[in-house]
């Protein structure tokens, strides 16, 4: 694999450290000063203009000495603190440099007396570190450069390398258009646009390739790396504008992250699924069979919402993609939501507010009660419903609940062994039920008639659970007093026009299904939901998956790991085995997790082995998908 006779010309700032040395410099030289930051923004638009070649790079190198006025003594404490920066892929791939020493070259504008002892910690020795040099005066102070240095002039790096008269491919790797100019000169076969700490469009536009990081660039070169696949190739799409935090932890991780602010339709979402490995959405967004037949990549799909029945989980399942939701981080906002409408629609607090809205004051303690000492019943005691329950008996409220599966009591909450019975004793009813299909139609006009008259509904649940003709007939007639709702059977996929049957009846309190939409849950949604994907993509853990066998993995030891997920069939597992001992791999551990339909076995193994099982794994019968993370 390791290509013979390839020179890597490597350049040191914000290449191979996160930062220019001189910029460390002034920092420390300046602390002290007054007009320490202005100096400072002078020294980095010097550095600036010099990398990209608006200045003669001798001139910005004499005009930020002049600035500096540094000492021989502070280069030890800018080598220490250079070498607490170093590049995090740089550092990672740390065994590149030392098995490629001998090929490995840098050319640096910078200066070898701080240059010299980081990279020797590269195991990149002296000779092979082609720098500037300081001139000191008898104080020691920094007082200028050697002016013979053919790096301390303008493109001096192309002469450096034509100096070197290097054989066999010779690949630069820089951040700056002064690096990409060997390669314009013809001495370089290669540049590579190096972006991990900085961004440079004049380097980048004019590159062989723009390479993220380190492992990017090992990658590419089909060379051994710390990472199975860089995270810069995993494309993750964003839907339904989930909170900023979720693109920037991802991000930051080192994932590409698109961000699109709607829910996408089905024909359009087959375009862009293409490619992607990681979905994000939230209740909108329909991931269909054909969606999830046209994802090429797709191996995680992350509901930023409780809800996941907008997902064929089965069909996901069946491909492999595993699904994650956070089916805690709003709980507590609908609960406060509900709260505040059972007050708002006892009180008739809508319709003397809509009557001042339109110039008409109408005092009256008509249709308004305390909702102290009434009837509450919750319909679905899951985790909104419980919460519901322990704030309602806070303020007063007697709480009654329906719920199809065992549920405890909370507090002094009364169970009802059925839904007619709870709508008969409620005051409030307020659904909490699950987006399960079977919920359909829920409370139409069988159930309305069986509660109590001039009763109040609120749905925070699902759309569909309610019909809601039958519910608008009810509020029109007054045998529902009022009624709240935030979820409707047809939703748009973006905000614009709106229409519903219940617009305009009075003490009617409409939302726009923003029954979790808050800054808190937005914000803990954008921290769960991303965790559960990397966590996976990491080190394959599935706890928390809704669709898949959930495991718990242990931290890869100097490993590599196969995850293997396959149809649940008899023989897959002893087929795998077979194959792993046919080619003597050495195990650390197998874990496994099954449901009736999907296998999913994860082998760690030693880093030694030959290649071709990972093919003969890929091609046993029955296989759903397989990666091998390290
Ligand atoms: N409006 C919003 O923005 C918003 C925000 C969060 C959650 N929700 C929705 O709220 C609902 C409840 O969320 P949760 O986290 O409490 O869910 P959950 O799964 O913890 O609880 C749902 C409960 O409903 C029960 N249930 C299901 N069908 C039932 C039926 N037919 N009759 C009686 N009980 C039934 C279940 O047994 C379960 O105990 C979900 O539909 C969720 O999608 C809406
Ligand atoms: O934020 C959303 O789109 C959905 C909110 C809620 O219905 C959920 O399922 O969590």
């Amino acid at each position: 694999m390791i290509a013979t006779g390839r020179k890597y010309v490597f350049d040191f700032d914000s290449t191979l450290t996160r930062v220019e040395a001189l910029d460390v410099l002034a920092e420390m030289t300046l602390k002290d000063r007054s007009d320490k930051e202005a100096v400072l923004e002078e020294i980095q638009n010097i550095t600036n203009l010099g990398i990209d070649g608006d200045i003669s790079f001798t001139e910005s190198l004499e005009r930020r000495i002049k600035l500096l006025k540094a000492n021989k003594a502070d280069l030890a404490p800018l080598i220490a603190a250079l070498r607490k920066k170093l590049s995090k892929s740089i550092e990672e791939n740390i065994s590149f440099f030392h098995d490629h020493s001998e090929d490995i070259y840098v050319i640096s504008c910078g200066f070898k007396e701080f240059i010299d002892p980081i990279v020797a910690d590269l195991n990149i020795p002296s000779e092979r570190v082609y720098a500037n040099t300081f001139k000191f005066d008898a104080d020691g102070n920094i007082i200028g450069f050697d002016e013979d240095n053919v790096l301390s002039s303008h493109n001096g790096k192309i002469q450096c390398l034509k100096d070197l008269n290097l054989e066999g491919e010779v690949q630069v790797i820089g951040d700056g258009y002064s690096d990409y100019v060997m390669r314009e000169a013809g001495i370089a076969d290669k540049f590579f646009a190096y972006t991990e700490n900085v961004h440079r469009e004049k380097a980048a536009s004019n590159a062989d390739y723009v390479t993220p990081n380190l492992n990017e660039f090992l990658f590419v070169n089909d060379l051994p790396r710390k990472v199975s696949y860089p995270k810069n190739r995993i494309k993750i799409l964003l839907l339904e504008n989930v909170h900023s935090d979720a693109l920037e932890r991802l991000s930051e991780e080192g994932f590409s992250v698109e961000l699109i602010k709607n829910a996408l339709p089905e024909e359009e979402l087959i375009e862009r699924i293409k490619g992607v490995h990681v979905l994000g959405i939230r209740s909108k967004t329909q991931v269909t069979q054909k969606v999830l037949d046209a994802a090429d990549r797709l191996m995680v799909v992350g509901a930023f919402c409780i809800g996941t029945t907008q997902i064929d989980l089965d069909a996901a399942k069946k491909k492999g993609v595993v699904v994650f939701n956070a089916p805690y981080s709003n709980t507590r906002s609908v609960v406060e939501l509900a709260i505040g409408q059972i007050i708002m629609l006892k009180r008739s607090i809508f319709a003397r507010s809509t009557e001042i809205h339109q110039g008409k004051w109408f005092k009256t303690a008509l249709n308004s009660q305390e909702v102290r000492g009434k009837n509450l019943g919750i319909v679905g005691y899951g985790n909104i419903g419980k919460q519901l329950s322990v704030l309602a008996e806070a303020i007063g409220m007697h709480v009654y609940y329906y719920d199809v599966s065992d549920q405890l009591a909370l507090g002094n909450a009364v169970k009802c062994n059925s839904l007619e019975e709870l709508l008969g004793l409620s005051d409030v009813v307020t659904l909490h039920i699950d987006d399960n299909k079977d919920n359909e139609n829920f409370i139409g006009e069988k159930e309305i008639s069986q509660m109590r008259d001039g009763a109040m509904l609120i749905n925070l649940s699902r759309g569909f659970v309610v019909d809601i003709s039958a519910l608008a007939a009810a509020l029109k007639s007054g045998k529902i007093g009022g009624a709240a709702v935030d979820v409707y059977p047809e939703e748009p996929r973006s905000n614009g026009e709106f229409f519903t049957e219940l617009a305009g009846l009075e003490n009617v309190i409409l939302t726009p299904h923003i029954g979790g939409s808050t800054e808190e849950a937005q914000k803990d949604i954008a921290e769960f939901v991303p965790n559960k994907i990397m966590e996976y993509i990491n080190s394959g853990t599935t706890v928390d998956a809704v669709n898949f066998p959930n495991i718990r993995l242990p931290k890869q030891q100097n490993s590599h790991r196969f995850l293997h997920t396959h149809k649940n069939v008899p023989g897959v597992m002893a087929k795998i085995n077979e194959i792993l001992a046919k080619y003597e791999m050495n195990i650390s551990g197998q874990y496994l997790s099954t449901d009736p339909d999907v296998g999913y076995v994860i082998t760690d193994l030693d880093k030694d082995y030959n290649k071709e099982v990972i093919q003969e794994l890929k091609a046993i019968n029955h296989t759903l998908k397989f990666r091998v993370l390290y």
